[in-house]
C-alpha cells in the first residue's frame, strides 16, 4: 500500500546524534544530510562504528536525534513517529524470528502486531511466503531453519504489513557466500514485485557493488560519498596498473617513461613497484611492457586492476574498509521490531 505523495520517501538535514555516558559523549552521527527517492536501493556503507546502525535507528524511530531533521516516507520521525512507524519495516541484526513457533505462524502474530485483523494477517503471510519462497519452510519450527531460511523470514516479517520503505542493517551478515546471494536476489525482488523502497547498511563491499543503486559511504558520522558504484569508481581516475622491475632505479626510470608518454596517467613508484592510475588500464600495460622493452628496460611482471569500491574508500579516508570490517556485533531484531509495533 503506496500512500506517501511525491518521490522523496527520506530527508534528513543535520541529522546528529550523540551518546553521553559518564563525561564521555559519543558523535556517533555528525549532521548526516541524506535523501533517498521512492523505489531506491539504496546501500549506506562504512567500517565500524561509523554511524550507520545509530542512523538506522533514528530513521525507524528507535532512538531520536540529538539535533537535525529527519522525514520518512513523508512524516517526521519526531513529531509523527508512529506515521513513520505503519509506513516502514525494519529488520535489525540477528534473527527476529522466535524459536518455537512456525515461521507461518511468526508471520501471522507479527501481522496482528501491526493491527492486521487475523484473517488479513493470514492472507498477507500466505501472499509473501509464496512470493519469497519460502513455502518449504513456512510450516516448520523456526528453531529447525538454517540462517539463510532465517533471514527469509525476517524479511518477510519486515514486510508483514506491506511498508513503503524498508530498512535492513547488515541483512547478510552471517551468512555464507550461495545464502548471501540467495538473499541478495530476493532483496533485488522486492522493488519489482511490491516497489519497496530499500535502504540497507553493509560492511560488504561487493554486495554493496552488485546490489545497491546508489552508495552513501558514511565515515565518523558523515556521509563522505554518495553516488553510483560505477561513478565513485570512475571519479577515481580508471585502473590500476602495477608494474615491476628488477630494481628500485629501474623502476624510477620507467616510472618517468611512462609518465611523459601516458599523459594525463597518474604515475607513482614505491620501491621497484610502479602503479599508474589511468583508463583503459590492459592497452596501457601492453603499450608499456612494448616501449619499456624497446628501450632496454625488462618488465618483470604486470598487472592490471580495475577499480573497487575499497580503493574509493581509501582515497576517500586514507583507510580501508576491510580493516575494519567485524561481524562481533549484534543487536536484537526481535526488540526492534516489538518497538516499532508498538
Ligand atoms: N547506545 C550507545 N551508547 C553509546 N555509544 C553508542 C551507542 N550506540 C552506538 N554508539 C557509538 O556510536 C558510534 C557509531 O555506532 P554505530 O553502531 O552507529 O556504527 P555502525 O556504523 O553501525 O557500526 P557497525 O558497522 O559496527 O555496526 C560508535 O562509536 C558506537 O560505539
Amino acid at each position: 500500500m503506496n500512500t506517501t505523495t511525491g518521490t522523496r520517501m527520506i530527508e534528513t538535514h543535520g541529522l546528529t546524534r550523540h551518546f553521553t555516558s559518564g563525561k564521555r559523549t559519543v558523535e556517533a552521527v555528525r549532521g548526516l544530510d541524506l535523501t533517498v527517492e521512492r523505489g531506491e536501493l539504496v546501500a549506506l556503507l562504512g567500517p565500524n562504528g561509523a554511524g550507520k546502525s545509530t542512523t538506522l535507528r533514528m530513521l525507524t524511530t528507535l532512538i531520536s536525534p540529538t539535533e537535525g531533521t529527519a522525514m520518512v516516507a513523508g512524516h517526521d520521525v519526531t513529531g509523527d513517529p508512529r506515521h513513520v512507524r505503519r509506513r516502514i519495516g525494519f529488520i535489525g541484526q540477528g534473527n527476529g524470528a522466535g524459536h518455537q513457533q512456525r515461521g507461518r505462524d511468526e508471520l501471522v502474530t507479527q501481522g496482528r502486531a501491526y493491527g492486521l485483523s487475523r484473517s488479513d494477517a493470514r492472507v498477507r503471510a500466505g501472499e509473501l511466503i509464496e512470493s519469497l519462497d519460502l513455502a518449504e519452510v513456512a510450516d516448520r519450527k523456526v528453531s529447525t531453519l538454517s540462517g539463510g531460511q532465517r533471514r527469509r523470514l525476517d524479511i518477510a516479517m519486515g514486510l508483514i504489513h506491506a511498508p513503503e520503505l524498508l530498512f535492513l542493517d547488515e541483512p547478510s551478515t552471517g551468512l555464507d557466500p550461495q545464502n548471501r546471494a540467495n538473499l541478495q536476489e530476493h532483496i533485488v525482488s522486492l522493488r519489482e514485485r511490491f516497489g519497496t523502497t530499500v535502504v540497507l547498511t553493509t560492511h560488504y563491499l561487493d554486495e554493496a557493488d552488485s546490489l545497491a543503486e546508489r552508495i552513501v559511504v558514511v565515515d565518523h558520522g558523515l556521509v563522505v560519498a554518495d553516488d553510483t558504484a560505477a561513478r565513485l569508481k570512475a571519479d577515481l581516475g580508471g585502473d590500476r596498473v602495477t608494474l615491476r622491475f628488477a630494481s628500485a632505479e629501474v623502476a624510477g626510470v620507467a616510472a618517468e617513461r611512462i609518465g611523459a608518454a601516458e599523459a594525463p596517467a597518474r604515475v607513482s613508484r614505491t620501491g621497484e613497484r610502479v602503479d599508474v592510475r589511468a583508463e583503459g588500464g590492459p592497452e596501457l600495460l601492453a603499450r608499456a611492457i612494448g616501449e619499456l622493452s624497446s628501450g632496454g628496460i625488462a618488465v618483470q611482471a604486470g598487472e592490471v586492476a580495475r577499480p573497487t569500491l575499497d580503493d574509493v574508500f581509501l582515497g576517500l579516508t586514507g583507510r580501508s574498509l576491510r580493516e575494519g570490517h567485524s561481524t562481533s556485533e549484534t543487536n536484537d531484531s526481535t526488540t526492534d521490531l516489538e518497538e516499532i509495533a508498538a
